[in-house]
């Protein structure tokens, strides 16, 4: 038997610790207990599946269940995770089985018209007709070296907190801000849970992670989670703010608290993982070079099932078009969509006349979010213009007011 051919099994909520201890070794880190457990309350088992050699386990795959916001709305989307395949079984076709079979599921069971997740490494998820939605900026700033408009009367007072002590209020903000982006999932109790928890070895010598609120007219209206660390050297202090999310509903918590974090005493360097490619911050420092961003993969997005994906985002401007699609795996999207939408409805039905444009299913991935453009997809020669004018006709209409952005990886 190949490995290929190894029975794919679904797990049961006991594989969770061998599971946890599989990938744990594959990802070269262990397990640590905290998360482990934390983990635990999110983890579906009906959702994963396994393959054994015997009784070992030598792959994994599996999917939350989760909402995703997109250009105008936010839509269930299976948010895939915790893929593996033992250095014993590995590329022979372990990762393409459990690939398949997951995403023939989530087509068949109609709830989820996209799949999501972050790649441990780019080159491989496109084949299973993954595209790059949506992009981040990696931020090193150096603190001393950037500064910020004088504060304006209407900057409320900042309090610090135990992320832990104040996951309400976190939550009202998140939920209130993430209507607007493109790129954001829901969080429920469990996930908050999950991204708050903070254990000692994976801080790096770190403080444990600080909250800071921002009190606005009507109660919080933004905060900021981060960790300090001290370094020193013979010329004085230089220690290293290291900021996981800063989320607001005004533009002056958002400053308000971009301030605090940008002049904390002792500290010289800002470490950023996850900022968006349209970050404010980078239109409110004085000096942007400084803040040494660097763009790198955030979500891929898998359209898995075309024209339910199509009609539930919306458009920026008004789109009428026949896109023919080709997905060797779902040969159900494949075939001619007539697209129609703009920013308040959308519809994509069956097509009979020709098409405009001509893409793969991993181009509608990355235009799912509206973080990747329609004539940088015709210019690297992987989305045809059939139809003269079309390109430039539907081209304004992918993208969104906001860039897509990922805060959590998953
Ligand atoms: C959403 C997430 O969880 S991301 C985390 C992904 N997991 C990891 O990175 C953990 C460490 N890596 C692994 O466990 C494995 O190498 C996996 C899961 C990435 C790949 O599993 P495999 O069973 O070896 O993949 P499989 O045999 O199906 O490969 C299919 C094709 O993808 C290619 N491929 C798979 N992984 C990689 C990779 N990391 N780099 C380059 N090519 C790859 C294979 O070469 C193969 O190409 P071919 O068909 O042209 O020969």
């Amino acid at each position: 038997m190949t490995s290929s051919t190894l029975p794919i099994e679904t797990a049961r909520a006991e594989d969770y610790d061998e599971i946890g201890r599989f990938l744990g070794a594959l990802f070269h880190h262990g397990v640590d207990p905290e998360s482990h457990e934390a983990e635990r309350a999110i983890f579906e088992p009906d959702r994963a599946l396994l393959v054994r050699d015997r009784a070992e386990l030598v792959a994994s795959a599996a999917a939350y269940t989760r909402e995703l916001g997109v250009p105008g709305g936010a839509l269930p989307a299976a948010h895939v995770t915790l893929v593996g395949v033992a250095p014993t079984h590995r590329r022979r076709g372990l990762l393409t089985a459990m690939m398949h079979r997951q995403l023939r599921q989530i087509h068949d069971d109609r709830r989820e018209p996209i799949a999501v997740l972050w790649a441990s490494e780019g080159r491989i998820y496109p084949r299973f007709g993954y595209g790059l939605a949506a992009q981040r900026l990696h931020v090193t700033g150096e603190t001393s070296e950037l500064r910020l408009p004088a504060p304006t009367p209407d900057e409320g007072p900042l309090r610090l907190a135990r992320p832990a002590d104040c996951q309400a209020e976190l939550s009202r903000v998140y939920d209130r801000t993430r209507a607007e982006r493109p790129g954001w999932s829901a969080r429920d109790d469990r996930w908050w849970r999950y991204v708050l928890v903070d254990p000692e070895a994976q801080r790096g010598g770190a403080t444990e992670r600080r909250a800071v609120l921002h009190e606005g007219p009507d109660g919080v209206d933004g905060y900021g989670l981060f960790r300090t660390k001290a370094e020193w050297d013979d010329a004085g202090p230089k220690g290293l703010a290291t900021v996981d999310e800063v989320v607001a509903t005004s533009p002056v918590a958002y400053r308000a608290i971009w301030r605090m974090l940008l002049s904390l005493d002792l500290t010289r360097q800002l470490s950023w993982m996850r900022a968006a490619v349209d970050e404010p911050l980078l239109r409110m420092v004085n000096e942007p070079r400084r803040l040494s961003a660097r763009v790198v993969d955030a979500l891929w997005v898998r359209v898995v099932d075309v024209p339910a994906a199509l009609a539930a985002r919306r458009y920026a401007t008004d789109i009428d078009v026949v896109i023919e699609v080709t997905d060797p795996l779902l040969p159900e999207n494949t075939g001619r969509w007539r697209l129609r939408g703009g920013p308040t409805e959308a519809s994509c039905t069956p097509a009979s006349g020709p098409a405009d444009l001509a893409c793969d299913v991993r181009c509608l991935g990355e235009l799912f979010l509206g973080g990747t453009g329609l004539v940088a997809l015709a210019d690297a020669g992987r989305l045809h213009e059939l139809r003269p004018g079309a390109l430039t006709t539907a081209a304004p209409a992918f993208p969104w007011h906001r860039a897509a952005s990922a805060l959590e990886i998953f």
